[in-house]
């Protein structure tokens, strides 16, 4: 028997004539929460409506807490799906959608009790004001139907539970205290695996145990959001993930610039290297003196500092931290690195030149993301007529 409550493997799903998911693979065990990371059209809703059983797979097999699905009807799969735009019963009131939704869950239908139990559970749970109970949607705001629906997706305890984008719609407090109950609810449910599809790479690092990135219906990359942040495998999963997005560099280029940085890497960059690009994070660049003299050349210290001089672009307050657009001089055709620093001392006048470091073990090496990939058939990945 398997130990995973939701395994998909080689998982397929065309649109016609059209692949929109591909190869696509999955291992959750009970109680992980995954979020899907992926742009608008990359196949996140697609993936989840095939999950819960709405759309065929062409190809591949899901597996819920170790049975094969893959040819169930969506009724007979333990699995709640909150969509991206949700449908709720205009004519029932939140109280009636709440107690039809707690009576389907597959494993034991609650009684009359359990039920309202339930609900008042839910209800403090996701902070909902219990005087919503009597009213119908029409009468909620978006956000409100929204908090309702993800509710009512909760409420049946499934095996699996699909969130389409549960953020959408929401202003940013109360997104800030779903989320904080969102984390709540799965860590104190063991039973219940999430799969969370959403295009924000902040939501993703705050809510997830594993986070699987994705690009034209294919995995880029999957891994804890550390790995991903820390060592992502392309340029697409690098700018996935951080705000502001993280600075690439051309590889070539840098290394031009200052040789003594290709000797400090632990491994030594491949001979292709127009094919790769530097990784900087923003919070890793320092500001270190002013480059009075403006003689300062890139150089690396011993103390493991790639130091390089720069032009101050532009310096934002962003209430605690301060926000910087500096021109690397000397590579004046590579775009101006964002860095964010808690630095006091940071000038305000901008045209002035400075010295800046980054530790050489902050820096990643990482390959250029393929336009399109077309991953090993007669049909294109991500939307594109075979
Ligand atoms: N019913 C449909 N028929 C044909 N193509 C479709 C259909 N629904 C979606 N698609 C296509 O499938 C691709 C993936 O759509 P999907 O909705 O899964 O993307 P998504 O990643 O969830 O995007 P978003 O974040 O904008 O919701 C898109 O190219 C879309 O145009």
């Amino acid at each position: 028997m398997s130990t995973h409550s939701l395994q998909i493997n080689g998982l397929v799903i065309d649109r016609g004539s059209t692949r929109i998911v591909d190869d696509f693979d999955l291992a959750l065990v009970p109680g992980e929460y995954c979020v899907v990371l992926g742009p608008s059209g990359c196949g996140k809703s697609t993936l989840l409506h095939c999950i819960a059983g709405l759309l065929e797979a062409a190809r591949g097999s899901i597996a819920i807490d170790g049975y094969d699905v893959t040819r169930v009807t969506a009724r007979k799969r333990d699995v709640g799906l909150l969509f991206q735009h949700d449908t709720m019963y205009p004519h029932l009131t939140v109280e009636q959608t709440l107690q039809i939704a707690c009576r389907a869950n597959l494993r034991r239908r609650p009684s009359a009790t359990e039920t309202n139990q339930k609900i008042q559970s839910i209800l403090q749970t996701l902070n909902l004001d219990p005087a919503w109970l009597p009213r119908r949607p029409e009468t909620l705001s978006g956000g409100q139907r929204r908090r309702v629906a993800l509710a009512k997706t909760l409420i049946r305890e499934p095996s699996v539970c699909l969130l389409d984008e549960p953020m959408a719609a929401i202003d940013r407090l109360a997104a800030e205290s779903l989320m904080q109950h969102l984390a709540e609810v799965s860590g104190q449910t063991e039973s219940t695996t999430f799969v969370h599809v959403t295009h924000d790479g902040d939501e993703a690092m705050r809510l997830a145990d594993k986070i699987v990135v994705m690009s034209n219906g294919c995995i880029l990359q999957s891994g804890t959001p550390q790995e991903i942040y820390q060592s992502p495998n392309c340029t697409d999963v690098a700018l996935a993930l951080g705000s502001p997005p993280c600075n690439l560099l051309p590889l070539d280029e840098v290394l031009r610039s200052c040789s003594q940085l290709g000797e400090a890497f632990q491994s030594s960059p491949p001979d292709s290297t127009n094919e790769l690009a530097l990784m900087i994070r923003p919070e890793a660049i320092q500001l270190v003196e002013p480059d009075l003299n403006e003689k300062a050349m890139p150089t690396v210290t011993e103390l493991g500092m790639w130091q390089f001089p720069v032009t101050l672009l532009e310096r934002r307050d962003l209430g605690g931290r301060h926000l910087l657009r500096l021109q690397l001089i000397g590579s004046e055709n590579s775009p101006p690195l964002s860095a964010t620093t808690f630095q006091e001392s940071i000038p305000h006048e901008t045209g002035t030149r400075w010295i800046c470091q980054v530790p050489v073990s902050d820096l990643r090496v990482v390959a250029k993301s393929p336009q399109h990939s077309t991953p090993g058939t007669s049909k294109t990945c991500g939307g594109t007529e075979s």
